[in-house]
């Protein structure tokens, strides 16, 4: 997906708060414009706008719907518009205040749309509304003047919003590149311990049980001590290609040196063993003699709930039990998993 689709939806619950403010007070406009002496008499296309205005705004701040909250957004201003447009119509007296409302309508919304093109939409809306009832006999004869104020506001108003638009996405850019790296391994690429604890704390803290697998590679040291580091990593970026191709997982990270986690959901036993020992089968398999390298693991029940301090305290007693048992296997509940499945 292009980083700036990623970013979106981050823009958007950035701009949320400023957009709702931003629609109380146009509606506290409104209203106040239907209050304030000369009263206008109440009548059934205020009543729509005003009701209209209300629903807008209010599905406009709960809709997780990405088009739709775009969609509503020129609405709301198209609306606005319409009622203001009507509120002039109606009375002579309120003309001259049309143009400042075309302007202020055009640049104040310059900041509150996700896209220019949302806000050329709505600029160019707000002045083809409010244009007819602005015209009549006070700008008789120098209509080029209400021209350059269209023109001047829309230019202002577009720059704003380019600008705007432009250095949040740096931003967030910037903060979205930071968190990938805080997240990431810097040797394998995959979730580093701090982000697969964050995983696993938040499947604890959710209503589905699982398993949980750590595996160690096998006499580690001595791969690195006989072949050099660089194989070594070799090794570990194999490992992470492994967990990476094996289907199934929740997620996985390395989270030691030569230690690696793997979360699985569900509560099917017999999921959880073939996925294991099909990853140690892929593991065994991943690199040609004479670097090739085998891996234990120990595994672990949770469920929604349980401590992650006792369930990593689980895995590690049986990956040790993998590990006393000779090595290049998986153990559950103390004993070696292909004597749990047979
Ligand atoms: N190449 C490389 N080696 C690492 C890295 N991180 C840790 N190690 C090495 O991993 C080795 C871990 O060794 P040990 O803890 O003794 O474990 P082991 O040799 O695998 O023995 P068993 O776990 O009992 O099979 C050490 O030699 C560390 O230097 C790394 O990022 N790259």
């Amino acid at each position: 997906m292009p980083a700036n689709l990623k970013l979106r939806p981050r823009m958007r619950s950035l701009l949320s708060p400023a957009v709702a403010q931003a629609e109380w007070v146009g509606i506290i406009a409104w209203v106040g414009m239907l209050l304030i002496p000369p009263a206008l008499k109440l009548d059934l296309y205020m009543l729509t706008v005003t009701v209209g205005l209300l629903i807008v705004c209010r599905v406009h701040a709960t809709t997780t719907n990405f088009l739709l909250w775009r969609v509503l957004g020129v609405t709301y201003m198209v609306l606005l518009s319409v009622g203001f447009a009507y509120l002039i119509h109606l009375n002579e007296e309120l003309r001259i205040y049309g143009l400042p409302l075309a302007v202020t309508l055009v640049v104040g919304s310059a900041i509150l749309f996700i896209s220019v093109q949302d806000y050329l939409a709505d600029a160019l809306l707000i002045w083809l509304i409010l244009w007819p009832p602005m015209q009549a006999d006070i700008y008789a004869g120098t209509e080029v003047y209400l021209l350059l104020f269209c023109a001047a506001s829309v230019s202002i108003g577009f720059i704003l919003s380019y600008s705007y638009l432009k250095n949040l996405r740096s931003v967030l850019l910037v903060e979205s590149e930071f968190r990938a790296l805080a997240e990431t391994d810097y040797l394998t690429s995959i979730l580093n311990r701090r982000a697969f604890m964050q995983s696993f704390e938040k499947l604890l803290a959710g209503e589905q049980g699982g398993y949980f697998i750590m595996l160690d590679i096998d006499s580690f040291k001595e791969k690195n001590d006989l072949y050099g580091h660089d194989v070594g990593d070799k090794i570990l970026r194999a490992m992470a290609l492994c967990l990476k191709n094996a289907k199934g997982s929740h997620s996985f990270g390395r989270i030691g040196g030569e230690e690696f986690g793997v979360l699985l959901q569900g509560d099917d036993v017999e999921v959880a063993c073939d996925y294991a020992l099909d990853l140690l089968q892929a593991i065994r398999s991943s690199v040609p003699a004479p670097h090739h390298y085998t891996c234990s693991a120990g595994m672990a029940r949770f469920s929604p709930g349980d401590e992650l301090s006792a369930v990593l305290k689980m895995a590690d007693k049986n990956l040790y039990g993998a590990k006393r048992n000779g090595k290049d296997c998986v153990h559950l509940d103390g004993a070696l998993l292909k004597a749990i499945l047979s």
